[in-house]
């Protein structure tokens, strides 16, 4: 040991987020940290200072350089073409931004002079271009109906190239106007919230948005919200955190209140009591005038915002015209918090900090994605910890180097026990938290939220496992308001000790995104103490705002059979253990319940359709279970287009991928046992790819927002009424259309039926038209592909047990001599067999399917200059079916009695 350490003395430092007086209550604390003599913290000063001294040095040199550079500049702009701009419009905002809608903005003008918005609009202008650039190779690639092999993999390569991120919107920069915004000015948003939607170009709210708004960000009202999948769910819950976040903000900010002691819900509910037992005092003392003031109050509630009769939309307005004596302060400033002075660091809000961001791509760039078999199942991500461990050994020298100080920083925490009561404040509050059921769901919801929040300063997290936890902590330590993330990493983080999610106590606002799917018992084993901790504090959990939201909220499916119905036991008695399912109601009250929630509003928009989009068109195919690869192989070559096929097991999705990747369809897998890595960039590959076909368990079936993704195959009938819900709702979303086509074979037919019953289908759904005689061909082309992979299969399996030899020879210490080692072919037949069946799919793939004169606008299903007509459309092809009544003669002439059969007896039950 140095001489410089032996003189050191044991010291005792705060700890980062705990008030003093608790320090004693810890125990088990190892300080090695003291060893520094804060030499760490105050050689970064020093180093700091150092920056500032060589800052100023070089400023001299550089104003001496930039001169020399501007006059290359100059001579640079001299060579290059002048792109003049017009703009059509220039607009003031009220928070004094201009806006211009010009033709063609190839550097704007503003860009050069505006100095705030200098880079972001540079930025916008390109991702425009790019934007336009996929649309229009989409909709070249449609309406030319022309696919070339080599055009087609230009624009795969194309779009690879653009590296857009999961989440990220892909519509154009918009055009729209502040005054196009007029629709939003109800719900009484910041002007920088505004802003953000008119550049997404989200001219109306969505109906959703619409019903739960007002309760959410005047009433502060707790919300339960059902809505068809794709309606705008995300902002639904999101812009009212984003307002309350602000809101809370600028208060602490005008009154230099501590942010933890503002209370943020409630106020209404409290006061509408208030004001509810001094209105009944008043009426009762005016006698007469009680029908005509009660008749009011009536009327002004009546506003059509609610499905249920306690909306308080216009509670603000109601309370004004009622009484004097409740004057007409904001709902916020009517509390009396004791004032207490904010902590220097509060105010942390800072636009242009990257690093306070989470950028999927900057996750997926570095190397710290994790390795295959790291990383399981979304909803279970507890194997990480081993290996995340060891990124957080490497975390404490992470912003300082050891080295450099030759001192190095050593924190041993033993088991710590923290007291669960106790309030954390790190100076920099965790306002809202958000929990999804999946990673990509977390990734994306942090991507929306961040286009709402780019005014706000807002800085949204996301922590997902799979991903590198030393990233996710660093992002955590810069005290973003927002944390979006999945119950098992989220615990993780929490347990290791992590000060910024300490506060989970605390936060203001909980949104669980998929409720339904999340408090699923057995799902999410971490999500029943997570709750515990975020509801600890009552005072705290009485006065946070809880959004729950799910497009099948409100949809109860049937019971599994084993647990209705009469039971003989192994003595032959009977057992009638009829269990009544749930009730709508139950299941509402139920979530409130597991929550803690307070008088929430619910809007449940679902009545109709239960869940599924207005403009899905849904459809069946019905086939024996041998010919399900056919039909599917069919549709994807019939009818090209962006297409998700769903499986039931994770097994499915790998021998489905492997089958459509023999018969050249590119497809990409997704499944909980693959690396995030991959999961993430199939994703983006999928989401680039008009023409792509994503192969997926039910991982994908939830919230995933992939635009214009035109079919969705159920390849097996799923499991419950709501997986077919939000399977189905991948495509139709944002008010477009789309094809949702439910494959079924014989087995499948109770499951089918029960979907049918619990989503109140009064007639089977309708057969999507697939000519016998154009099917041939496909069968004979899928059994060559199905007979190679059996080989294929054989092949593998032959060398595993090659490689499980030399293994079980090595972990005995035995010496493996060269007559041992295995030859490097098992079976020479195999290898030959192999060949022949390659070389002859190869052939037949080639080869035109379908003899000449055929039926369909083009000769083949394989070949991609083949034309593609708009009749090749599924979902035109579809609506005809439907509109020329040919699926009536198909239902009378069907043998798919069966399930008409089936379905009776389910409604006689
Ligand atoms: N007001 C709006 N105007 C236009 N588009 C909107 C609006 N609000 C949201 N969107 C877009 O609608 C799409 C679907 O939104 P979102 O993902 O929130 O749907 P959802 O209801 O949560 O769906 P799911 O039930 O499948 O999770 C997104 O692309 C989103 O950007």
């Amino acid at each position: 040991m140095s001489k410089k350490i032996k003189t050191m003395k044991w010291d005792s430092v705060p700890l980062e987020g705990f008030p003093a007086s608790l320090m004693d209550k810890f125990q088990g604390f190892v300080g090695l940290e003291e060893c520094t003599d804060y030499g760490l913290d105050k050689n970064v000063k020093r180093s700091k200072k150092k920056k500032q001294v060589n800052l100023q040095a070089s400023t001299v040199q550089n104003e001496s350089k930039s001169k020399v550079a501007k006059k290359r500049k100059n001579k640079d702009n001299k060579n290059k073409p002048e792109t003049v701009v017009v703009p059509s419009k220039k607009i003031k905002l009220s928070n004094g931004f201009f806006v211009e809608s010009c033709d063609k903005v190839t550097p704007s003008s503003t860009n050069i002079t505006d100095k705030d918005g200098k880079v972001k609009q540079k930025k916008e202008s390109v991702k425009g271009n790019q934007t336009n650039d996929n649309i229009r190779k989409k909709v070249e690639d449609k309406s030319d109906k022309v696919l070339t092999s080599t055009a087609d993999k230009k624009q795969r390569i194309g779009n690879k190239a653009k590296k857009r991120k999961l989440g990220e919107d892909i519509t154009e920069v918009s055009s729209l106007t502040p005054e196009d915004m007029l629709s939003w000015a109800e719900f009484k948003l910041p002007q920088e919230i505004i802003k953000a939607l008119m550049e997404l170009g989200f001219k109306n709210p969505t109906k959703i948005q619409q019903l739960s708004l007002p309760a959410a960000v005047h009433g502060r009202r707790d919300i339960l919200g059902a809505a068809e999948t794709g309606s705008g769910k995300t902002l639904a819950f999101g812009l009212p955190i984003l307002t309350g976040i602000m809101k809370l903000k600028e208060k602490a900010a005008l009154k230099g209140l501590d942010v933890y002691d503002i209370p943020y819900k409630k106020s209404s509910v409290k006061k509408k009591s208030k004001i509810e037992d001094q209105k009944s005092k008043k009426i009762k003392r005016k006698g007469k005038g009680r029908g005509n003031k009660e008749k009011d109050v009536k009327e002004s509630s009546e506003d059509g915002y609610s499905s249920g009769d306690d909306d308080v939309k216009d509670e603000p307005a109601k309370v004004r015209n009622e009484s004097e004596e409740i004057n007409n302060e904001d709902f916020i400033e009517e509390f009396e918090v004791p004032v207490r002075k904010r902590e220097e660091s509060v105010d942390e809000g800072n636009d242009s900090d990257e690093e306070n961001y989470t950028h999927l791509s900057d996750m997926l760039d570095s190397d710290d994605l994790k390795s295959s078999d790291e990383d399981e199942i979304d909803e279970n991500d507890k194997n990480e910890s081993k290996l995340d461990q060891e990124d957080n050994d490497a975390d404490g020298v992470d912003e300082v180097n050891p080295n450099e100080q030759g001192i190095g920083c050593v924190k041993v925490i033993d088991d710590v026990e923290l007291p669960a009561n106790v309030m954390y404040k790190t100076g920099k509050p965790l306002y809202a938290l958000i929990l999804t059921p999946t990673r990509e769901l977390a990734i994306q919801i942090s991507r929306h939220l961040i286009a709402a929040a780019k005014y706000t300063g807002i800085k949204v997290a996301t922590i997902v496992g799979g991903m590198a936890a030393v990233k996710q902590e660093r992002v955590l330590r810069s005290g973003p308001e927002i944390v979006v993330a999945t119950p098992g990493r989220l615990w993780e983080l929490l347990n290791q000790g992590q000060p910024h999610l300490q506060q989970l106590s605390t936060v203001k606002f909980l949104a669980i995104d998929e409720t339904d799917r999340m408090l699923e018992r057995g799902h999410f084993e971490e999500l029943e103490p997570l709750l515990e901790r975020i509801n600890s504090d009552e005072s705290h959990r009485s006065a946070r705002q809880n959004f729950v939201f799910s497009a099948t909220l409100t949809l109860v499916h049937d019971l599994p059979t084993h647990m209705k119905g009469k039971k003989v036991t192994k003595r032959g008695k009977i057992i009638n253990r009829k269990i009544n399912k749930m009730t709508p109601q139950q299941k509402i009250n139920k979530l409130i319940s597991m929550i803690g929630m307070t008088d929430p509003k619910v809007v449940d928009i679902t009545a109709e359709n239960l869940g599924t989009a207005e403009t899905l068109t849904e459809s069946r195919i019905t086939c024996s279970f041998e010919h399900k690869d056919s039909y599917l192989y069919y549709i994807l070559k019939r009818h090209p287009g962006r297409t998700i096929v769903f499986c039931n097991s994770i097994g499915s999705v790998k021998r489905l991928a492997q089958l459509l990747a023999l018969l050249k369809c590119q497809p990409l897998p997704l499944h909980a046992s693959m690396p995030q890595r991959q999961r993430l960039k199939n994703l983006e590959r999928f989401r680039d790819d008009p023409l792509g076909v994503l192969v997926a368990t039910d991982v994908a079936a939830r919230g995933l927002d992939i635009p214009d993704v035109d079919h969705v195959i159920h390849y097996q009938v799923p499991k419950t009424a709501e997986n077919y819900v939000h399977r189905s709702g991948r495509t139709a979303r944002a008010s477009k259309e789309g094809l949702t086509i439910l494959m079924i074979e014989p087995s499948e037919a109770y499951s089918y039926a029960k979907i049918c019953r619990t989503l109140n289908k009064t007639s089977e759904l309708p057969t999507f038209p697939v000519p016998l005689h154009g099917l041939a061909p496909v069968k004979e082309l899928v059994a060559a592909a199905r007979a190679l992979d059996a080989l294929l299969l054989r092949q593998r399996r032959a060398a595993q047990a090659l490689g499980w030899r030399e293994r079980v020879a090595r972990d005995m210490d035995m010496i493996v001599d060269d007559d041992d080692v295995p030859a490097a072919k098992i079976d020479p037949s195999l290898d030959k067999a192999l060949k022949m069946k390659r070389k002859q799919l190869d052939s037949m793939i080639s080869r035109p399917l379908f003899p000449q004169g055929f039926s369909f606008k083009y000769p083949t299903l394989n070949d991609h200059v083949a034309l593609v007509t708009p009749d090749d459309n599924a979902l035109q092809v579809m609506k005809k079916a439907i509109e020329t009544g040919e699926l009536k003669k198909d239902k009378r002439k069907s043998k798919n009695d069966a399930l008409l059969k089936l379905e009776k007896k389910f409604k006689k039950l």
